[in-house]
C-alpha cells in the first residue's frame, strides 16, 4: 500500500500471548495521521488486544507478555524508560460502554487536566471544559447544566461526554473500541459525524463490528483473523477489492 499520508503509529512484529494463548501473531503496520482506521474481524480475533496495545493497557493484565515495537513520533513505546502513564495521556481511549465518573458533566471533563496539571482551576479550566464539550459536539445539550451528574445523560450524550474527557487532555490519538455498539441509531450517527470532524485533529483508531460504519468512516481497514493481520489496505480496496479470500469471505457475510 503507497500513499502520501504521514505514518502516525509505526507497528513493527508484534506478538502478544495471554499465558500460553498466542493471541497476536507478528503484526506489521503502518497507521496514519489525521485518519481513521477502521480494525475488523471475527469476534476473538484480536482486534481489542491489538488496539490495547497502542496505549499499553494490556500491560495491566498480569499473564500478558508482549513483544515487537510500537513506535510513535520516532520512539518504541515499550521502550524501557517510556512510562505507561505518559502513554495513555498521549493516546486516548473511548470505550463501548459510555464511562462517565459519578461526578458532575464539568468535573468529568476538567478532572484528568486538573490531576496532570495541564491547566489550574479557574477560568483556564472553565475555557478547557467548555472547548472541549464543543469539540465533543455536546455544549449546546449540556451548557446550562455543568453541575448535573455526567450519568443524568442519555447513552449517547454520555459517549460524547467521554469523547470531551478524552480531548481534554490534548491527546495525539484516540482509541476507540465499539463506540457505538451500545447506542441507538441516532447517537451513532452523531458519533460518526464526530469521528469525521476530530479526525482532522487527531488520529482514530476504531474497531467496529458494524461493517457499514467502517465503510462509512473509515479512511483505513485492517481485517484480523485468528490473531493475525490478513489484509490491511485503503477502506474501498477492503470493501470493493480485497486481494484475501478471507476479507471477502467476511465482507460478504460468509463468516463472523
Ligand atoms: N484479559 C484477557 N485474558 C486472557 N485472554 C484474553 C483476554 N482478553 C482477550 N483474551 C483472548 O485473546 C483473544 C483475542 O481477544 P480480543 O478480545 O482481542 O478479540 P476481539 O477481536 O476484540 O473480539 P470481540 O470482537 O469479541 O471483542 C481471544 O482468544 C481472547 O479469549
Amino acid at each position: 500500500m503507497a500513499n502520501k499520508d504521514n505514518v502516525k503509529i509505526d507497528v513493527k512484529n508484534l506478538n502478544l500471548w495471554y499465558g500460553q494463548n498466542h493471541a497476536l501473531h507478528d503484526i506489521n503496520a503502518e497507521l496514519y495521521e489525521n485518519k481513521i482506521t477502521a480494525l475488523i474481524g471475527p469476534s476473538g480475533c484480536g482486534k481489542s488486544t491489538f488496539l490495547r496495545c497502542i496505549n499499553r493497557m494490556n500491560d495491566l493484565i498480569p499473564i500478558v507478555n508482549i513483544k515487537g515495537e510500537i513506535i510513535i513520533d520516532n520512539k518504541n513505546i515499550y521502550d524501557k524508560d517510556v512510562d505507561e502513564v505518559s502513554v495513555r495521556k498521549k493516546i486516548g481511549m473511548v470505550f463501548q460502554q459510555p464511562n462517565p465518573f459519578p461526578k458532575s458533566i464539568y468535573e468529568n471533563v476538567a478532572y484528568a487536566p486538573l490531576k496532570h496539571g495541564i491547566i489550574k482551576k479557574g477560568k483556564e479550566c472553565d475555557e478547557l471544559v467548555e472547548t472541549s464539550l464543543i469539540k465533543a459536539g455536546l455544549w449546546n445539550e449540556v451548557k446550562d447544566k455543568l453541575t448535573d451528574p455526567g450519568t443524568s445523560l442519555s447513552g449517547g450524550q454520555q459517549q460524547r461526554l467521554c469523547i470531551a474527557r478524552t480531548i481534554a487532555v490534548k491527546p495525539e490519538v484516540i482509541l476507540m473500541d465499539e463506540p457505538t455498539s451500545a447506542l441507538d441509531p441516532i447517537s451513532t450517527e452523531k458519533i460518526e459525524a464526530l469521528m469525521l470532524e476530530l479526525k482532522e485533529d487527531y488520529s482514530i483508531i476504531t474497531v467496529t463490528h458494524n461493517m457499514q460504519q467502517a465503510a462509512r468512516v473509515a479512511d483505513y481497514t485492517a481485517f484480523f483473523h485468528l490473531g493475525k493481520l490478513i489484509e490491511y489496505d485503503v477502506t474501498d480496496t477492503i470493501f470493493v477489492n480485497p486481494s484475501n479470500k478471507k476479507t471477502e469471505d467476511y465482507i460478504t457475510g460468509r463468516f463472523g
